[in-house]
């Protein structure tokens, strides 16, 4: 597997445009499901886990083509001929069990994978599945699979999420746009990709209001025609770019960013003492002189600070002057980033769901593992500024969420470069 090593030391200035989000991207794919017509997607990710989905969506029977080098998506799915999700696929991904709700919806039976956990997490899915039985499914857990049907098709319901989790949120909206009747989705999750995922679905002919708020109503319609949607700027790569200048010095404008997707993370940035302004294209982020301040943080729901920039975060943490506490919220096993840090020179101590950050004046090059995918990428933002060099080993699971890492950086000025293992 390819690994990246970086050169710390390095300021950075230019320019890095902002791809389309892949957690957008992967819930909207499976959408094309619910319609014989075709549903193309614009701004697409070049990612890993958009192959993963490209894949799996073709084992169904849809058609995927993937133009301007993989940033528009032609989809259709004129015949489903296999209702069957394969453990194969489905476990390299845990957006994979989005194709239950749309298959379900639209011929009443459906088989899918269980994602089962992964390294973040137990992630289960009941959630899903109870909002998929309010609507009048059948489900049956079998073999590791779970064997759906709706003798007649899915009916309208009240949903009431225990937790505003946003995959069962994205499965229940997909679903209840073909079933009969009113469903209402409450506390519901408010996420940037839900929005967009019901922007897609309204273009499609669905009927959809409320999404943006926990209150989501859906009136079924008989069936949804074709649309083309372009996916919503990626959030979370956003700010993990805004974090590279932060935490290396220097100067740096995302083009495509927009403060409205990451208010609350924007806030912990101007605390710690790092200078945020819109732009005409973006935004632009500029380290003051000086070290950044330590900063309390707590992932949630949004609009909260996200999970998915609490690594990144803390990179940014350990060489801040003073101390900090950072709570994860929503995954029990998000810090295994921490002990690579360690071996960097941070001065990490975690306790459950709580890491604890005394900030050290440099961090140290070292050889780290790359164990998820904010993780990754976290390694590489603390190799920024490290003295000397750090190799992230397994990037894996970065290339699922970033596309060109390397060059992205790079193009700023930061010492980057990919190493191919045979
Ligand atoms: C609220 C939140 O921040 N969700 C994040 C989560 O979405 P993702 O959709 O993967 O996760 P959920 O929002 O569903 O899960 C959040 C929490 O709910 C629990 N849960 C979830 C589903 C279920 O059926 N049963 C259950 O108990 C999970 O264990 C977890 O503790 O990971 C994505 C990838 O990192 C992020 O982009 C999302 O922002
Ligand atoms: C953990 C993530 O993705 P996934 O839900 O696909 O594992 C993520 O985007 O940070």
């Amino acid at each position: 597997m390819d690994s990246i090593i970086v050169q710390g030391g390095a300021e950075l200035r230019g320019q890095i445009p902002i791809a389309g989000a892949k957690n957008a991207c992967l819930t909207l794919m499976p959408a094309t499901l619910l319609s014989e017509e075709p549903l193309t997607l614009t701004n697409a990710p070049r990612l890993s886990d958009i192959r993963t989905m490209t894949t799996l969506l073709q084992s169904l029977g849809a058609e995927v083509s993937s133009l301007q080098s993989g940033k528009v998506l032609a989809m259709s799915s004129h015949d489903i001929n296999n209702h069957t999700a394969d453990y194969d696929i489905v476990r390299k991904m845990r957006a994979s069990i989005l194709v239950l709700g749309p298959m379900l919806a639209r011929d009443g039976h459906a088989i899918v994978s269980l994602p089962g956990g992964c390294a973040i997490g137990a992630r289960p899915v009941d959630l899903h599945l109870t909002a998929l039985e309010a609507m009048g499914a059948d489900l049956d857990l079998r073999d590791g699979y779970v064997h759906a049907k709706a003798a007649g098709g899915l009916k309208g319901g009240i949903v009431d999420f225990r937790f505003a989790s946003v995959g069962a949120t994205e499965n229940a909206l997909m679903a209840a746009t073909l079933a009969k009747g009113t469903t209402v989705l409450n506390n519901a999750a408010r996420e940037p990709e839900i929005v967009d995922l019901a922007n897609c679905l309204r273009a499609m002919g669905a009927q959809i209001e409320g999404d943006g708020t926990s209150r989501i109503e859906i009136q079924g319609v008989d069936r949804l025609h074709g649309a083309t949607h372009q996916v919503v700027a990626d959030r979370i790569e956003l700010g993990t770019y805004m974090l590279a200048p932060a935490i290396a010095g220097g100067e740096v404008e995302l083009l495509g960013g927009s403060l409205d997707l990451i208010g609350a993370f924007v806030e912990k940035l101007e605390e710690a003492g790092v200078e945020v302004t819109a732009t005409e294209n973006g935004i632009k982020v500029r380290r003051k002189n000086g070290r950044v301040k330590a900063v309390d943080v707590t992932t949630e729901p949004f609009p909260g600070f996200p999970t998915d920039l609490q690594a990144q975060f803390m990179a940014m943490m350990c060489t801040a002057e003073g101390s900090c506490v950072l709570e994860e919220k929503i995954f029990e096993n998000r810090f295994m980033h921490a002990p690579e840090l360690t071996r960097m020179g941070a001065n990490i101590e975690v306790h459950g769901g709580t890491a604890t950050v005394h900030g050290v004046e440099r961090l140290k090059g070292a050889p780290v593992m790359a164990t998820d995918l904010r993780a990754s990428v976290s390694l590489i933002l603390a190799g920024l500024a490290a003295e000397g060099e750090t190799r992230v080993n397994r990037v894996y699971h970065l290339d699922r969420g970033y596309e060109s890492v390397e060059t992205k950086l790079g193009a700023c000025g930061a010492k980057i470069e990919r190493v191919k293992e045979q």
